[in-house]
């Protein structure tokens, strides 16, 4: 059941045309990725199906509803990039603040024990480093027990334990049966978490399948070998197997490029020749090389 209905979404700025006919479903229960460069639309995206943004054209339902329908505060928790509380709120009073809102909320201080907050309870928000920020608006997000999360930017600014902390939690969350909505251009944690990702690059939505989907979808040379020969090898040996599609040499060491059973392929050669493959090592596309051919760029160029 699609419990999120996205159709021909377009949004623009002035000049600048953020969102173009974007179109896709999340159903219930899923972890649902929108991953893409910076300044992609990803954020004004999942602003509008929050309602917190009016779509200049196109659709949006949110368990069969507008997504400004106050029916939905209750069942939507949103947690988005940036989100500032008064200085002076402790983490305890925010939390104590925002379960008041709830007629169903979540138990505060498991969130905040789950989150790593519980010995930053008496912690002034003003005081609270940009990780532990983040984790409170994540526990905000989450405190009314909603039965879809929108979470913008889940893990940027925290260190790589916290980021895992932080995915057993949305797993757990989604393990619930709460349905996901994240935002990411963490090609590891899009891949670790999510069931669905729509790359999203220049306001379009230019790929949508699982992560291994991706892969599959975008790789063209999809593995490539890399040995040392115990004797010396000619080049024609591999260049004539039908499953290898460029061989190149640093040093002493061959790189081998091709599809289909490459790896059988070319240890059977070898071994027809007498000769062992030493330090061998497999590689096969990954998300990133998926997210550089869609989107024609490499992630870190535009992480921030
Ligand atoms: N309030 C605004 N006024 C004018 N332009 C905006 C506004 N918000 C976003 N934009 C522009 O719209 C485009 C899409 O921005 P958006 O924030 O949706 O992208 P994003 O994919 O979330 O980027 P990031 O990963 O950097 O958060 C960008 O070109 C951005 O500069």
């Amino acid at each position: 059941m699609a419990v999120i209905e996205v159709k021909n979404l377009s949004k623009r700025y002035g000049d600048t045309v953020a969102v173009r006919d974007v179109s896709f479903t999340v159903e219930s229960g899923e972890i649902f990725g929108i991953l893409g460069p910076n300044g992609a639309g990803k954020t004004t995206t999942v602003e509008c199906i929050a309602g917190l943004r009016a779509p200049d054209s196109g659709t949006i339902t949110v368990l069969g509803r507008e997504p400004r329908d106050r029916a939905l505060r209750t069942q939507v928790g949103v947690q988005l990039q940036e989100s500032e509380l008064q200085e002076k709120l402790t983490v305890r009073e925010s939390l104590e603040l925002y379960s008041a809102f709830y007629p169903d909320p979540a138990d505060w201080r498991r969130l905040a024990g789950d989150l790593g907050l519980d010995e930053k309870l008496n912690t002034h928000f003003g005081k609270l480093s940009g990780g532990q920020k983040q984790r409170l608006s994540i526990a905000l997000a989450l405190i009314g027990n909603p039965r879809i999360a929108i979470l913008d930017e889940l893990t940027t600014g925290l260190d790589p334990q916290a980021r895992r902390d932080t995915w057993e939690l949305i797993a757990g969350v989604r393990d619930r049966g709460v349905t996901l909505l994240l935002v990411t251009h963490f090609m590891e944690e899009a891949e670790r978490l999510c069931d669905r990702i729509a790359v999203i690059d220049h306001g379009e939505v230019v790929a949508l399948n699982t992560p291994a989907g991706l892969v599959e979808q975008t790789a063209t040379e999809d593995q490539t070998i890399r040995f040392r020969p115990s004797a010396p090898i000619a080049d024609e040996l591999l260049t004539g197997l039908p499953e290898v599609s460029r061989v190149s040499r640093q040093g002493d060491r061959i790189e081998v490029t091709g599809t289909g059973n490459l790896l059988h392929a070319v240890t059977s050669v070898l071994a027809v020749n007498g000769i062992v493959a030493v330090e061998l090592r497999l590689e096969q596309a990954t998300l990133d090389d998926a997210f550089v051919r869609l989107t024609g760029r490499p992630e870190e160029e535009h992480s921030s």
